[in-house]
């Protein structure tokens, strides 16, 4: 178990921690989100005995890091996977670590096999690609079979096989009854793996919950329909005042809040008009954390003058096709939150990017 209590990390004005408060509990996978410079980096640095809290303190299972007796037995750790002599081959970088750990050394062949890196053991490690320097980062972390493991940023670099290999690795960790705590900012793959969130925002600690309350929380569920009468439908919807909003895919869709599916299928029974399409489209979490890290984000990028084909969340919108309708939102300008939010990620982290070469 990981316990914080007020920590807090400044480095000069700058507060990159501020009086954060959370567990992470055994057994269980929980996610650390949060925009860029948030602080998450510095928390698992301040877990690991790299930064010294300015105030408050951290500890695993009751101890601070620098007081447990043999660390790695006790935390495995995947922070930079370039934190690797590249001079060395993988399997002597693990043995380095295992000996000076009193580790034995078949636990090196263990995880070297655990992680799939056998074919590649004895090759130095400056060649790995980006994939293979996170397996041998993940190798690392597990060396000592310890009781808590963190990971940041676990996926960055792997191809989907290795992203699913990782996901199925952390869950079968937190069931053995170890502590996981992992980072990412893939939250589709995110909403897989963790069963607890902590969101932290500007340093402070922004929700400690269930993965499924912090969707729950803070985004909307919504009904998704499509008619051959939609102007006539959408007429009845507003007139009952639903909030519906026009989906820029341009098939003609709507999206309608504050509506269940079986009354938006009654009305237009009961009018006569056909419906082509009636699905709930569940909120995402990447949805959830958008809406609630809104004003923490510390980096905005300057969209102004881009044109989205997709409509996707974040794009200028000023001459697009999504619109509002429904009373709630007059401007006719629809949030990132309420967006139907395909996945933003992209280039070297995206999944389908495959390996990338460091
Ligand atoms: N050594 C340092 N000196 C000064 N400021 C720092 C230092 N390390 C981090 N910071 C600042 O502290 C804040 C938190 O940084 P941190 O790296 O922990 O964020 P993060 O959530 O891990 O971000 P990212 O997702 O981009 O990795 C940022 O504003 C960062 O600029």
């Amino acid at each position: 178990m990981i316990r914080a209590v007020g920590l807090t990390k400044r480095y000069g004005d700058r507060v990159a921690v501020d009086h954060a408060e959370f567990t992470v509990e055994a057994g269980t996978v929980t996610g650390f989100l949060g925009p860029n410079g948030a602080g998450k980096s510095t928390t698992m640095r301040m877990i690991l005995g790299l930064d010294h809290p300015t105030e408050g303190a951290v500890t695993v299972d009751g101890k601070p890091y620098r007081q447990l007796p043999v660390p790695l037995r006790e935390v495995g750790a995947l922070l930079d996977a370039k934190a690797v002599h590249g001079g060395r081959s993988a399997y002597n970088h693990l043995a380095c670590l295992a000996k000076s750990n009193g580790i034995p050394l078949k636990r090196v062949d263990e995880v070297i096999a655990l992680v799939g890196l056998e074919q590649v053991a004895k090759k130095r490690s400056k060649n790995f690609s980006l994939g293979m320097g996170q397996r041998l980062g993940i190798a690392a972390a597990l060396l000592g079979d310890p009781g808590t493991l963190l990971f940041d940023e676990p996926v960055n670099g792997l191809d989907p096989e290795g992203i699913l290999w990782v996901r199925n690795l952390m869950k079968s960790l937190a069931a053995q009854g170890r502590t996981v705590f992992v980072s990412s900012h893939l939250m589709s793959e995110m909403a897989l793996t963790a069963d607890r969130v902590i969101v932290i925002g500007r340093g402070q600690i922004k929700a400690d919950t269930t993965m499924r309350e912090f969707i729950a929380q803070n985004a909307t569920t919504h009904v998704r329909v499509r008619s051959p009468h939609i102007g006539k439908l959408q007429e009845l919807m507003v007139g009952g005042g639903w909030r519906v909003e026009a989906l820029p895919d341009d098939d003609g869709a709507l999206r309608v809040f504050d509506a269940t599916s079986d009354a938006i299928g009654d009305l237009a029974g009961r009018n006569g008009l056909w419906l082509h399409e009636l699905a709930v489209v569940q909120p995402s979490l990447e949805e959830a954390f958008m809406s609630m890290t809104a004003d923490s984000v510390e980096y905005h990028a300057g969209l102004d003058g881009l044109t989205d084909p997709t409509g996707g969340p974040g794009w200028n919108r000023g001459t697009g096709t999504a619109g509002t309708t429904g009373p709630s939102s007059p401007t006719g300008a629809s949030s990132p939150s309420g967006s139907s939010g395909a996945s933003s990620q992209t280039g070297p982290t995206d999944p389908s990017a495959g390996e990338a070469r460091r």
